[in-house]
């Protein structure tokens, strides 16, 4: 049994692996991680190693002395990876990118993926039909958007995620729920029409905290999957077994 534990900017994520099938998702404040751990572990005594990926510097030891002696690997940059990294700034390439790269490597051969992870940033990450790397993007997340309208401005209130009622904003309040949710609607339509017209053959893969949210209102089609960080993470620790 394994634990499988993702740390990002807002929440982690965690997912307990029996063979390769899950038995139970957790996510949780990136804050409660020593706790949480600590509790999987008396609930699940068969866990026998704990595999983590972080883009938040937390330190080794904060696990280490929650895993109580159960073997963790944190998966790092020097890892086998299934891709060619092309990356310009391979040293600077979060580590969550490199699993979904290597998630979308493993599940979908011999074809172009573009995987869009909907966080507390968005990215965008191109791998092509030959496993090549090469890159893509980072903007900010809805939830970001929110608060920085908010925090840089003096009039404009903190909303929270909402429907926009089409695209012209008649109130404040409107106006900003389009402007942040039709805005990134087209942001990743546009990115996702862009990469489409390098090559037809594309799998479009969109995860994360607000998948269900834009999934409904993308115009393109996508495979929608908020647990794919977890399961790449997964996959890049088989594949990382099986390599070293
Ligand atoms: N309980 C929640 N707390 C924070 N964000 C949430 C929550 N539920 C849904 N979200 C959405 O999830 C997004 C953050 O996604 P998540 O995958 O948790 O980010 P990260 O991987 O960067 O930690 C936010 O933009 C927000 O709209
Ligand atoms: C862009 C990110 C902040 C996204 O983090 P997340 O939204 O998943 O919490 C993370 O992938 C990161 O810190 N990247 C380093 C810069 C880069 O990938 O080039
Ligand atoms: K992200």
């Amino acid at each position: 049994m394994i634990l499988i534990i993702d740390v990002g900017n807002t929440r982690a994520k965690a997912a307990v692996f029996e063979q390769d099938s899950v038995l139970e998702w957790f996510v949780f404040e990136t804050k409660e991680l020593s706790k949480k751990i600590t509790e999987l572990l008396v609930r699940f005594p068969k866990i026998h190693a704990i595999v983590v990926a972080s883009v938040v510097h937390t330190p080794k030891e904060a696990f280490l002395d929650a895993a109580n002696g159960v073997a963790v690997f944190f998966i790092s940059r020097t890892d086998h990876f299934p891709f060619n990294n092309h990356y310009a700034s391979p040293q600077t390439l979060g580590i969550d990118r490199m699993v979904l790269a290597s998630g979308a490597t493993l599940q979908f051969p011999g074809q172009n993926r573009l995987v869009i992870d909907a966080g507390t940033c968005i990215t965008y990450d191109f791998i092509d039909a030959q496993d090549n790397y090469l890159g893509g993007a980072i903007s900010p997340g809805l939830r970001l958007r929110y608060q920085a309208l908010h925090q840089h401005t003096s009039q404009l209130p903190l909303l929270s995620l909402s429907d926009p009622d089409g695209f012209v904003g008649t109130t404040t309040d409107s106006s900003i729920h389009s402007g942040v949710v039709n805005g990134l609607v087209y942001e990743i339509d546009g990115f996702i029409a862009e990469y489409k017209a390098l090559d037809s053959n594309f799998i479009i893969i969109l995860t994360g905290g607000d998948t269900e949210f834009l999934a409904k209102r993308l115009k393109n089609t996508i495979f929608a999957n908020s647990n794919f960080l977890l399961e790449s993470l997964y996959q890049t620790f088989q594949y990382k077994i099986k390599n070293d």
